[in-house]
């Protein structure tokens, strides 16, 4: 497609976007526009972009898509600057909030003027932000809602998913309130449980600063997206507040459920309570493709000694197999092994067990 798109917020997800869009429509003109001129200026060293803004008035009026991809409370402010502004008539604006009901009201500045508003929330991402951390294909078979206003039509929002085709997401259309709902259970609630776990940890470490160490395997897997950007998340919370307080309240009522649960004793119970939670978590369509991963993770059980990581990474380059993290685990609590290799592509992530697997006795694991 050929035309001018303004992002505004070239963090995380702006750059992965432009990168995305730049991939499916190397004619397009991409501005971006960031209140951090260094952000900026590295979102077109990277190619998220093809040229800066000087200008956010300017260039939202010469824009024919506008992507708003800033933390949830300035895209409501950034939306009333927008309408003051002499937007193109067939102008698209959308965002990326993780939260889609106050900006839906907040859109109504734009739409009472008769501008296309589309609410959008790719759901992948990651704990990491700036454009340093942008990935072409973050969005990768992740859902990608959207939430259209009033006054948006098919052709609009077909217009939207042809420029953002490059991302590989599979876009969905959800109320603001149903979209609110759903994401606060399964994103929103999650960090508040997760920073409860480290606080958690954090209080008990003036007693046993053993801890810290030890705290591998599960505690690691859960409490990873306490490592997020705070302000972010607080705006998130802030937006969806009454959500997260009906949330926290169900929560209490099944930790009490679980302390009536051990204080009974019951081997079967104990064992029905993992079960059940483990059967319907294991047949969750998360877990066969998509959705939240960004990335795709094999786990290997290698031995640990010198040169073990170069045979590995050798044998991949030899397949010509890209990949894109390596990690060793600091401890062995981990069932799944020591190195975690993550890959582009679920492709990807199938040849490279089967190179692995075919050259070595090293056990290889997925989740
Ligand atoms: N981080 C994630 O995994 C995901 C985040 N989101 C949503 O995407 C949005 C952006 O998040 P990230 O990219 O992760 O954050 P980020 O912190 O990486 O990037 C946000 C960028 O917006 C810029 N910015 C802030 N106020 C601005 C303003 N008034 N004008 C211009 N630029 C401004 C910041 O300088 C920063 O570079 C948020 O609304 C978040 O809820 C959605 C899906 C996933
Ligand atoms: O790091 C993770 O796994 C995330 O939770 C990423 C994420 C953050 C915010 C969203 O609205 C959607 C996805």
């Amino acid at each position: 497609m050929n035309g001018n798109v303004f992002i505004i917020g070239l963090g995380l997800i702006g750059g992965s976007i432009g990168l995305a869009i730049l991939k499916e429509h190397p004619d397009a003109q991409v501005t971006g526009y960031d209140i951090k001129p260094d952000e900026m200026k590295l979102a077109k060293a990277l190619h998220a972009i093809n040229r800066t803004s000087s200008s956010l008035q300017h260039d939202a009026e010469q824009a024919d898509l506008i992507i708003i991809c800033t933390p949830v409370n300035e895209t409501e402010k950034l939306m009333n600057s927008l309408a003051a502004f002499n937007l193109k008539p067939d102008v698209i604006v959308t965002d990326v909030g993780s939260t889609k009901k106050n900006i839906m009201s907040a859109s109504h500045v734009l739409t009472q003027k008769g501008i296309t508003f589309v609410g959008g929330h790719p759901m992948a991402g990651s704990h990491k932000s700036g454009v340093s951390a942008a990935k072409a294909f973050l969005f990768e078979n992740a859902f990608y809602l959207l939430t259209p206003g009033d006054s948006a039509d098919e052709q609009s929002i077909d217009t939207l998913k042809n420029w953002l085709r490059g991302s590989k997401a599979k876009f969905l259309e959800v109320k603001p309130e149903e979209h609110d709902h759903i994401t606060g259970m399964v994103s929103h609630f999650p960090h508040i449980i997760a920073s409860s776990l480290v606080h958690q940890v954090k209080q008990n470490y003036q007693k046993q600063p053993l801890i810290s160490s030890l705290a591998a395997g599960g505690f690691r897997d859960i409490s990873r997206i306490a490592s997020s950007n705070p302000s972010m998340w607080r705006d998130i919370t802030l937006h969806n507040i009454d959500t997260l307080k009906e949330l926290l309240m169900e929560w209490q009522q099944e930790m009490n459920r679980v302390i009536n649960m051990l204080e009974e004793n019951n081997a079967e119970h104990i064992y029905a309570y993992f079960s059940e939670a483990k059967t319907f978590r294991d047949e969750m369509p998360i877990l066969q493709k998509g959705a939240i991963p960004s990335f795709y993770d094999l786990f290997v059980d290698v031995p640990d000694y010198p040169g073990v990581i170069s045979e590995i990474t050798g044998l991949l380059a030899k397949e010509e197999i890209s990949i894109v993290n390596l990690r060793i685990m600091e401890t062995r609590e981990d069932i799944y092994g020591v190195l975690t290799i993550s890959f582009q592509t679920e492709e990807d992530r199938k040849r490279g067990a089967e190179c692995i697997t075919s050259v070595t006795d090293y056990d290889v694991f997925t989740v």
